[in-house]
């Protein structure tokens, strides 16, 4: 099977683009496309207070501009423009980055992937639109089913895709590994980092708790670490079930998107050693069909400087990995079959 523990390093992903100006950093314009949503409305609000963000371009087919009046008084540098629906384009023009939370979230007893037939089709029309309007930016996907939409965005851009500048957040797997093991350990979860590989989905997620010092206590295969370790798999269960209908976790998203905006606008501002993981196209596990995957990335001033191997990981994570790459092929060709149909 997928034996190979210890990954030597891989070399760094060698494609070099059209600049972001590493001087750009007081002129950076962020849209977002599905402002007007339970996560699009915090996720504006934060990105708000992002100093690194001289324009906020807000979109969505319902309510952008009135989101964008109320954030746009917050007494921060940058300044908020809302756009209505039949502005998308002026809403992308200029953006260097681009966020999308839009599409249909969960309800109780759904999988991400029952979110596919609605939601593939939104990003699908928005990526076409970012392919006309700014096919420099860096896109940063968070609509649900992550491991489908990615590979959606990637084959609607076409030629124009651009490996080191597609993202899919993954972000929230890494904030609730370090808050679950936390609960677990009694250290700060400010002081806990996780390292989550594959994908955003159920068994496709694998946090690797072994390459953290703070769960180094926990018996590897054992119950405490089984129940954490699926807590963190289907911690977004928890929020849908609470929320009882109503939608699934917003404002951890918004926070776990503007944390990895803020690495992003840092790395693309020219700060060195920004690692941090996300779901992009990855040569890791390439010869098993994967196309893309989630794992530890350096980003730099294009974007994906550096995607790194996985290092070493015990037994019981290698079988967690066993049981993520089968969905994870399933997930991305389900995107792939989707675009190249459309
Ligand atoms: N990646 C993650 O970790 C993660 C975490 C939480 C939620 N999500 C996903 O994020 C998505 C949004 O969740 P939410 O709770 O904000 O949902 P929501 O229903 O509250 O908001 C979605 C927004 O998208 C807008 N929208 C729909 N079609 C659009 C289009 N074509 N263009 C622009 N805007 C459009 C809607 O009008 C709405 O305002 C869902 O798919 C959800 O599953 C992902
Ligand atoms: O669980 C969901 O559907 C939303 C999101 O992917 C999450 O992990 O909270």
């Amino acid at each position: 099977m997928f034996s190979r523990i210890n990954r030597i390093a891989a070399p760094a992903v060698a494609r070099s683009t059209r600049g972001f100006a590493s001087s750009s950093a007081r002129q950076t314009k962020v849209a977002v496309l599905g402002a007007g949503g339970g996560i699009g409305q915090p996720l504006s609000l934060l990105l708000k207070m992002e100093p690194l963000i001289s324009s906020l371009s807000l979109y969505d087919i319902r309510g952008a501009p009135g989101v964008a009046a109320d954030v746009s008084h917050v007494d921060t540098y940058s300044t908020v423009k809302g756009y209505p629906q039949d502005q998308l384009d002026a809403a992308l023009d200029g953006a260097n980055i681009v966020v999308i939370p839009a599409g249909v979230p969960r309800k109780p007893g759904m999988t991400r992937d029952d979110l596919f037939n609605t939601n593939a089709s939104i990003v699908q029309g928005l990526a076409k639109a970012c392919a006309n309007v700014c096919p420099d930016a860096h896109m940063l996907i968070i609509s649900n089913p992550v491991n489908s939409t990615v590979p959606i965005v990637a084959s609607t851009y076409g030629p124009k895709f651009n490996p080191r500048r597609l993202f899919g957040v993954t972000t929230l797997d890494v904030v609730r590994s370090s808050r679950f093991l936390s609960e677990v350990t009694g250290d700060k979860p400010e002081d806990i980092k996780v390292t989550v590989v594959g994908g955003h989905s159920g068994v496709t997620i694998v946090p690797l708790l072994s390459q953290t010092p703070q769960a180094k206590s926990l018996q590897f295969g054992g119950a405490e670490w089984s129940k954490l370790v699926h807590r963190i798999q289907f911690g977004g269960d928890e929020v849908v079930q609470a929320k009882d209908g109503a939608g699934s976790a917003t404002l951890s998203m918004a926070y776990a998107a503007a944390k990895f905006t803020n690495s992003l606008l840092r790395a693309l501002n020219g700060e060195k050693g920004v690692i941090v993981p996300s779901f992009v196209r990855s040569p890791l596990f390439e010869a098993e069909g994967v196309d893309f995957f989630s794992s530890n990335i350096e980003l730099g001033e294009e974007g994906v400087e550096k995607i790194h191997e996985l290092g070493a990981i015990s037994p019981e994570e290698q079988n967690l990995l066993d049981a993520c790459i089968p969905d994870l092929i399933k997930n991305i060709k389900k995107g792939q079959d989707f675009a190249s149909s459309a």
